[in-house]
């Protein structure tokens, strides 16, 4: 191991981050009531530019009057090519209440986007006294966003979780497809006249684990758009968490029993992860740095990835 060690995320759910546009009012109250552990309200893309005042003005009515519970609530606000994200930080820290958790910075480039930010939130911060830091997530979904995610984890303590924005990405990166996210029809291989379709995000999803593991910041899987096809949002998601990553949004109600579902480790998951620290336990009593579980190897690897999975446990059952 490096002597730099790889720090810990923040302990809290990620299982699945629900989106919903800051100009459909009638959707904050189901909002809050769903199993999301993440809220996203979205001031960017889901908001037409004539709906952006409103919509910013809703939200932050909404993060006063409902009852959020102890959900992460986080707004996405503009990016920092448009007129709008100045004023979306600037209301949103001085006429939001401190139950805003955390802020959203889409098609983050570079250090340079998250720093802008920071500095604008740190002096609003500093000038009212807020108690509670801002926390930020940003959203890897440019060809720039990719090529530095690396610093883009690294570019402020208030880094907490990156998406991969499929669409967005797809568009900047000149994919010849309209599919958000998933297997593309087009992506595929051939052997003896039978098709197989890899996944044509898998290279950025391991990308962006990289970067938040060494930085620790929740990797994050972003959106699925065919919310008719749960199977192809599971199979996504089970890819993305076999990857490292530990929640996936949801841009429908109907897919967050999904995200759900898919990054909470099964019972047998969890038994069999305690079983292997208990294996590893009686070896380190004998001296022995490996040993047989179920005629598998473990060592003392083992015993992180299993801390892993009883970690995600732990903080389910709170
Ligand atoms: C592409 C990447 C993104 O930007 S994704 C994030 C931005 N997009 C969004 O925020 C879209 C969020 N979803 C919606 O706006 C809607 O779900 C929909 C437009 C996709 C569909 O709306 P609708 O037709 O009203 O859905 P249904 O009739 O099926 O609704 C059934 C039921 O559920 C309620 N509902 C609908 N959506 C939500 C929601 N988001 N949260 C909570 N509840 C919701 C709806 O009111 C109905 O309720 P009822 O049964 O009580 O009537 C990009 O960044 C990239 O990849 O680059
Ligand atoms: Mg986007």
């Amino acid at each position: 191991m490096s002597f730099r060690t790889q720090p810990l995320p923040v302990a809290r759910l990620n299982r699945c981050q629900l989106f919903g546009p800051g100009s459909r009012t009638a959707l904050f109250e189901k909002m809050a009531k769903s199993d999301a552990d993440v809220i996203n309200i979205d001031l960017e893309d889901s908001v037409a530019p004539d709906d952006k005042e409103a919509a910013r003005r809703q939200t932050i009515q909404a993060i006063r009057d409902v009852d959020w519970g102890d959900k992460t609530l986080s707004v996405r606000i503009n990016g920092l090519d448009t007129p709008f994200w100045v004023r979306d930080v600037v209301d949103l820290l001085e006429q939001a209440s401190d139950r805003l958790d955390q802020i959203m910075i889409p098609k983050a480039g570079n250090a340079s986007d998250i720093y802008a930010v920071d500095a604008v939130v740190t002096a609003i911060e500093k000038a009212k006294g807020r108690a509670k830091p801002i926390a930020f997530e940003a959203i890897i979904e440019t060809a720039a966003g990719i090529c530095h995610v690396e610093e883009i984890a690294a570019a402020s303590p208030r880094m907490q979780a990156i998406s991969l924005g499929a669409a967005d990405f797809a568009a900047s990166m000149g994919m010849a497809t309209t599919g958000i996210g998933g297997t593309q029809e087009n992506y595929y291989m051939i052997r003896e006249g039978q098709k197989y379709w890899p996944d044509p995000w898998h290279w950025a999803h391991a990308k962006i684990v990289a970067a938040c593991r060494t930085h620790g910041v929740l990797p994050v899987d972003g959106p699925f758009g065919d919310f008719s096809d749960p199977d192809g949002y599971r199979a996504q998601a089970m890819r993305s968490a076999t990857l490292g990553m530990v929640g996936k949004w949801a841009i429908h109600p109907s897919q967050i029993a999904l995200a759900n579902e898919v990054f909470s480790p099964s019972d047998a998951a969890v038994t069999e992860a305690r079983e292997i620290l208990a294996a590893m336990e009686e070896a380190r009593k004998s001296g022995a740095g490996a040993t047989v579980y179920k005629g598998r190897l473990v060592d003392i690897a083992s015993i992180k990835q299993a801390e892993v999975i009883v970690r995600q446990a732990e903080l389910i059952d709170g």
